[in-house]
């Protein structure tokens, strides 16, 4: 059996709360070999559909930038591209020192989704639900990370782009773009999970809206119906980018124990029943309690005037 990158990271042993939290959340993954998923069969198929690129940098401050990088083919993932995801997303799990996480598009577009030479040539259904299982596992696994995450979509986030914008904590948009989930126009609906987490973030009315028309989001209706957080406005101040980093330091200022701590315990409120999630804040706040930041906090007497 094929264990998943969290899993692998549970046997090490090497965070107790957040193990327990990932395991009893089916350690990280939605789906496994139980389901009938083999994840290396799915890897080999889709790394036939080569082009393009997904990059990860991590900075010394704690925050990483994912870009994925196709811009001629408007960043569309093809099947090498979803498994670098996966292997991105492998590599942020093992990233004791990270805050945040900022998911951009290169050369100033986001995503337009899956490539669609590469699931033309995987379309018979057995193959479209294993990409589906594959990208789910993969962008669950994301939303999982225990760091703050945002997604800055400059120009277009169309299908499984606008899907991948639901796999962050926070969306930025930059002016003029455009979030749409385009699918009922392809003849299909969500599969990479954004449904589910869409209605999570806008409520079920909304989603209902967004997906049943096919709606062009513009940066003013996100913000009206809870979709982005902020237009990125202001010329003349940084680039987009510059501006999401100044944006999300407000939220990673600190010691990375500690920003980690309060996203696991916010994830685990947002997915837990509620004496569950209970426990797991019990566990997590046993991780903080008495650590370094702890002790230097109660040392020098702060207070919070
Ligand atoms: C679960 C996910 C879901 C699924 O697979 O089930 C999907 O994501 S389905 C894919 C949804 N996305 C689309 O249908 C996008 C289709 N493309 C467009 O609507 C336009 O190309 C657009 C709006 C992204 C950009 O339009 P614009 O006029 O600015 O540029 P071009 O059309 O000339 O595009 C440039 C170049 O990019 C290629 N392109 C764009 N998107 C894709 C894509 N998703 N897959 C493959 N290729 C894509 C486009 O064909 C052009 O290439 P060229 O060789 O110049 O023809």
């Amino acid at each position: 059996m094929v264990l998943c990158a969290v899993r692998q990271h549970l046997l090490r042993g090497s965070r107790g709360a957040w193990a327990r939290f990932l395991q009893r959340q089916s350690r990280g993954c939605v789906y496994s070999s139980v389901h009938g998923f083999q994840q290396e069969e799915i890897r080999e198929k889709l790394q036939a559909f080569p082009g393009g690129s997904i990059e990860l940098l991590t900075q010394e401050s704690g925050l990483a930038v994912l870009t994925i990088n196709y811009p001629s083919r408007m960043n569309a993932f093809s099947g090498s591209m979803m498994v670098d995801l996966e292997e991105r997303v492998s590599q942020l799990e093992g990233w004791a020192d990270g805050k945040g996480l900022i998911v951009q598009g290169a050369s100033g577009t986001f995503c337009s989704g899956s490539d669609l030479n590469a699931v033309r040539a995987l379309s018979n259904s057995q193959d479209g639900m294993k990409m589906c299982m594959f990208m789910q596992n993969t962008l669950t696994r994301l939303l999982r990370l225990p760091m703050i995450s945002v997604a800055l979509v400059e120009g277009r986030a169309l299908g499984g782009g606008a899907e991948l914008t639901t796999a962050c904590d926070f969306r930025l948009m930059a002016p003029g773009s455009v979030i749409q989930f385009v699918h009922k126009h392809m003849g299909l609906v969500t599969g990479w999970g954004g449904a589910a987490r869409l209605v999570r973030i806008v409520g079920s009315q909304n989603a209902l809206k967004l997906l049943g028309g096919a709606v062009k989001v513009d940066p003013d209706l996100a913000l009206q119906i809870g979709l982005a957080e902020e237009v990125l406005q202001g010329e003349g101040t940084g680039t987009p980018l510059q501006r999401a980093e100044n944006w999300l330091s407000v939220y990673t200022k600190g010691p990375a124990p500690v920003i980690q701590a309060v996203k696991k315990v916010v994830l685990s409120g947002r997915e837990l029943p509620l004496s569950e999630a209970l426990r797991t804040e019990k566990d997590v706040f046993g991780t903080v309690w008495g650590g370094p930041a702890n002790m230097q906090a109660l040392a020098s007497k702060s207070k919070h005037r």
